[in-house]
């Protein structure tokens, strides 16, 4: 599960002739948005980094040097396939995500200081977890299924508790596990929104990374047309890892993804990231623009997007669950990226989320570095939550 995709080998008829690499890397084009015939060299980033990805039907990441990378599928994991990777980097990892957590977890850590389970344990568990912004329906979840496991297993010691709680927690997280769904379709498109300042950007510009240095082709469409600073800094990214942005200054939004998507489907990129402006669900005429932006995506690739995913602020606790429920009727989300939970106090509404709009979590982020993103794992949360 530690994977950020997998991949599947290409259609044995989709791989096409390609040219010869460029010697020196090209910096990343930012292209007006139009149709454009011809690719523009997008030089390879280093090798794979296997702990983002797998490859469940066998071999191993095409090491590209042309332009046109030959078409690669990738394709979501129907389930979890732990690889032999749980390494340092993972490990690492699990410290940032309790680190992250901390805040969240220590008040719920400090009700199983006590000597007894009884009746005013449950309540302080109660309030902990309303606190962390776990809301009343997985609260109350948590707690009848914790004093099950309690009497099921003759639990005795506080202590002991928690890591029953763990388990519940990792049951109620479950659901929400699972990997991006890359492949199947060339370019995959992924729809991304979220309200201003949730970590859209930084979220894609770190899965493109990671795309990149996996030597995935990747196309970025930049549709915040209005903010110029949300361009820049889309292309920031693009150059970082030289990938080719779409991108326009005014104009409509929905233009920019129809051409991000018709260029990424003529030179036939792998992944295609729609990065939209950033708006508040309760912003009628915006979550229309967003609503055509995927109607318009549609027209350019009849299956497309083929993943919508929102982008949520783990700080704001249940205002988080609100966007989902409000960016899910809208846009019928197939994913979650949720960011911040470093020095969060609400880590709880994953809890919520699962109860009540389990969403797949496909994304956790801790901090703003690319090594704070990473894959969610409903055990590892528990674990570094009640650590
Ligand atoms: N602490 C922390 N900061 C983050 C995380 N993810 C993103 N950020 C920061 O949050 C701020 C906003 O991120 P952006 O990626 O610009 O957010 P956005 O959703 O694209 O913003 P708009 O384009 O304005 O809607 C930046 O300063 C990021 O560095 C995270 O996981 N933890």
């Amino acid at each position: 599960m530690f994977s950020f995709f997998k991949k599947k080998p290409s259609p044995p008829n989709a791989v096409e002739p390609t040219p010869a690499a460029p010697a020196v890397a090209a910096p990343a084009p930012v292209i007006e948005s139009k149709p454009i015939p011809k690719d523009t060299p997008a030089v390879p980033a280093e090798s794979a980094n296997a702990s983002w990805w797998r490859k469940p039907f066998g071999g191993g990441a095409d090491k590209h040097t042309e332009v046109v990378p030959a078409t690669q599928d990738f394709v979501a994991a129907p389930e979890p396939t732990a690889k032999p990777q749980a390494d340092n980097s993972r490990q690492s990892w699990m410290e940032r995500l309790k680190a992250g957590l901390r805040k969240t977890g220590s008040s719920i850590a400090t009700v199983f200081t006590g000597t007894q389970i009884n009746d005013a344990l449950y309540e302080e568990l109660e309030d902990a977890l309303l606190m962390a912004d776990t809301g009343v329906k997985a609260t109350q979840h948590l707690l009848e299924d914790l004093k099950r496991r309690v009497k099921d297993t003759k639990t005795t010691e506080p202590a002991a508790v928690k890591a029953l709680l763990a388990d519940a927690l990792t049951d109620l997280l479950k659901p929400l596990e699972k990997q991006l769904t890359i492949g199947e379709h060339q370019p995959t498109v992924v729809m991304v929104a979220g309200v201003n300042g949730a970590g859209k950007t930084t979220s894609i510009g770190k899965l493109t990374k990671h795309l990149a240095d996996s030597d995935q082709t990747v196309l970025l469409a930049a549709a915040d047309t209005f903010r110029a600073a949300a361009r820049e800094q889309l292309g920031v990214w693009a150059n970082r890892n030289t990938v080719e942005i779409i991108s326009q200054e005014g104009g409509d939004p929905a233009a920019v993804s129809f051409d991000a998507v018709s260029a990424g489907k003529a030179r036939k990129k792998d992944v295609v990231l729609v990065d939209t402006a950033g708006r508040l669900p309760t912003q009628l005429h915006l979550m229309e623009e967003l609503r055509k932006i995927k109607r318009v995506v549609n027209k350019a690739d009849g299956t497309a997007p083929h993943e919508v995913l929102l982008v949520i602020d783990g700080n704001t606790g249940q205002n988080a669950l609100a966007q989902v429920r409000a960016f899910d009727d809208a846009l019928q989300l197939t994913g979650l990226i949720v960011t911040k939970l470093d020095g969060t106090a609400k880590g709880g509404v994953l809890a919520a989320i699962a109860q009540e709009r389990p969403i797949p979590v496909y994304f956790i982020g801790v901090g703003e570095k690319i090594e704070d993103l990473e894959t969610f794992s409903a055990r590892e949360f528990s674990q570094a939550l009640l650590s």
